[in-house]
């Protein structure tokens, strides 16, 4: 097995950076049902270029690479010891080449090991077989759409739904309920993997399982292989759309899997997966540790639907007139993303999701530079696109906390914040940025508000929207809030020109106060200085599309 840790390395670096032919497939189908006009059909267009750009760059996909999580199974003799060793030495490889995040933070003193290895990191599982290989499958599955994973205890009532009881019409509540609990913050469109039986624990690992089955397989237990299709059909109809934007595509994948269970419980688990759906798998040969298989279809050349994406896609709407500023990358054969020239009206009608006529004058591309002032946010509406220049600061879980009692180290007055912990490399000429895209802001609603109005914010970019105390602080302070692209690491990374410098090194790479100057940065107003929260409308609409399924569908 002298080469098992190079295997164990390449298999990381694609499994970051290059999302599988299936899964690629299935993003490709979701655009095809989404109109490319609409907020949601945008945002799935810049997904489609942020898949391109990952594999052209070998740079992660999304910021966040998750938890490894690798499942191994190998023939009996085999030694597990040595090989859990070389997993070590690839983890600490991949995350010093930035393929990998530091992502393994001690509960307790909230330490990043720096490394990727701590206390149950990396996840994993070995089991022995009969076979001759060594089967090597690892997902990196983000902390945003692991949030959203949920457990549901039958009997239960759910909220739209009413009972749901202990058999297959239940089960069918509940996923529905699953996808609608997600909303966008999960970086819909999703794929779910579901966990029937087992107690707390091994449904869960059941649930997860399942995202190692190919998306295009069909279950061979036939009540399941229905249960799948007929989620495929209608989570769709709750209309959350990709990022939580509203539209027709929220899910990609359905796999249910089943176990037994104890008399006394029944659990329905579910793994909610975001676009950025990556897993891979090799076969090793036990002797020498080379790959002889890779176990799922490679990406590369595997469209996303993106050989017409001349559409638009956000940053490209303004800059077309000025020259493209930046996240546009050309020469492709996959995603070919050369921006197209849209008329303002046309650009904003799209964005908008509206007909030209009916848009105009509503919606609009407004380009900023920090620091801004009240004048100009009160001026924006929801629905506008935002393209801003100038510094903006990284600010999460520890910085907010942090803020609450303690000064800012730079004059936050009409700045921008940017919830977002992003892949970091240092060099000689200092600090360079691997891929950033936003983190779910939500977690920083109860802190957001006071923040805002203590220091003076004017925007919060972040994803998936925040709730009625921050959309109150920015009515009443003058502030917006600004949806950007979840997972789209790698097209915001192209809009950060200079890393201006650092703070709070110690909260580690992912949480530090970074002040980035950015160009052509651009995000959708979701929730404006007038009370209109995108999020609420989308959320109160799918919840009243959920109550349709109430009413028995499985005997
Ligand atoms: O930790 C992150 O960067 C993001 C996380 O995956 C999220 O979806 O919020
Ligand atoms: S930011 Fe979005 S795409 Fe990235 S890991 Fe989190 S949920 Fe997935």
């Amino acid at each position: 097995m002298q080469h098992f840790e190079d295997s164990v390395y390449d298999l990381i670096v694609e499994t970051s950076t290059n999302l599988p032919g299936d899964v690629r497939r299935a993003v490709a189908k979701g655009r095809a049902l989404e109109d490319r006009a609409t907020r949601s059909g945008l945002a799935l267009t810049t997904i489609a270029q942020n898949i391109g750009m990952a594999e052209l760059q070998v740079s992660p996909i999304c910021q966040d690479t998750g938890m490894p999580t690798f499942i191994i199974h190998t023939p009996v003799g085999v030694n597990q010891i040595e090989m859990k060793k070389d997993i070590h030495n690839a983890i600490i490889r991949a995350t010093k080449n930035g393929k990998l995040r530091p992502n393994s933070v001690d509960s307790l003193t909230g330490e990043n090991s720096g490394d990727n290895l701590g206390a149950g990191t990396p996840v994993i599982h070995f089991e022995q077989w009969e076979e001759a290989g060594v089967d090597v499958r690892l997902i990196l599955k983000g902390g945003g759409c692991e949030n959203k994973n949920i457990q549901y205890s039958l009997p239960a009532e759910l909220e739209g739904l009413g009972k749901a009881g202990r058999d297959l019409d239940g089960i069918r509540k509940c996923i529905l309920h699953s996808v609608y609990q997600a909303q966008g913050q999960g970086c819909s469109a999703g794929f779910i993997g579901v966990g029937i039986g087992g107690d707390r624990t091994t449904g869960y690992e059941l649930a997860k399982k399942q995202l190692f089955r190919k998306v295009e397989d069909v279950n061979p237990n036939e009540n399941l292989a229905k249960l799948e299709e007929y989620i495929m059909e209608n989570a769709n109809k709750l209309g959350i759309g990709t990022m939580g934007f509203g539209g027709e595509v929220t899910l990609l994948g359905c796999k249910i899997g089943v176990m037994n269970r104890l008399p006394a419980s029944f659990f329905v688990s579910v793994a909610y997966n975001c676009w950025a759906f990556r897993r891979q798998g090799i076969l090793v040969d036990p002797a020498t540790g080379h790959i002889q298989e890779w176990l799922y279809e490679s990406g590369t050349g595997i469209s996303v639907g993106a050989e017409d994406s001349t559409a638009p896609v956000l940053e490209t709407v303004g800059a077309a007139a000025e020259g493209a500023d930046c996240g546009v990358i050309s020469g492709d054969a996959v995603i070919s993303a050369a921006p197209a020239v849209l008329s303002a009206a046309e650009a904003e009608a799209k964005l908008a999701g509206k007909p030209a006529e009916a848009a105009a004058g509503e919606a609009r591309e407004v380009r900023l530079t920090t620091p801004i002032s009240e004048e100009d946010i009160r001026s924006l509406r929801v629905g506008d696109v935002v393209i801003l220049s100038g510094e903006m600061h990284t600010g999460r879980d520890a910085l907010h906390k942090y803020l609450m009692d303690h000064d800012a180290p730079v004059d936050l007055n009409g700045a921008v914040i940017y919830h977002c912990g992003p892949v970091m490399l240092k060099d000689e000429e200092g600090w360079h940025v691997k891929a950033a895209g936003p983190t779910t802001s939500i977690r920083e609603e109860p802190y957001q508000g006071d923040i805002i109005n203590k220091f003076g914010i004017r925007a919060v970019i972040g994803k998936g929207g925040m709730g009625p105390k921050t959309l109150k602080a920015l009515q009443e302070h003058g502030g917006v809030y600004l949806n950007a692209i979840g997972g789209a690491a790698q097209y915001y990374a192209e809009c950060i020109k200079k890393v201006n410098s650092v703070d709070f090194m110690e909260f580690g790479i992912p949480e530090a106060m970074w002040h980035l100057q950015v160009d052509g940065f651009a995000a959708i107003v979701t929730m404006d200085a007038h009370g209109n929260s995108l999020h609420a409308d989308v959320e109160k609409d799918s919840a009243a599309k959920l109550a349709q399924f109430r009413e028995p569908v499985f005997k």
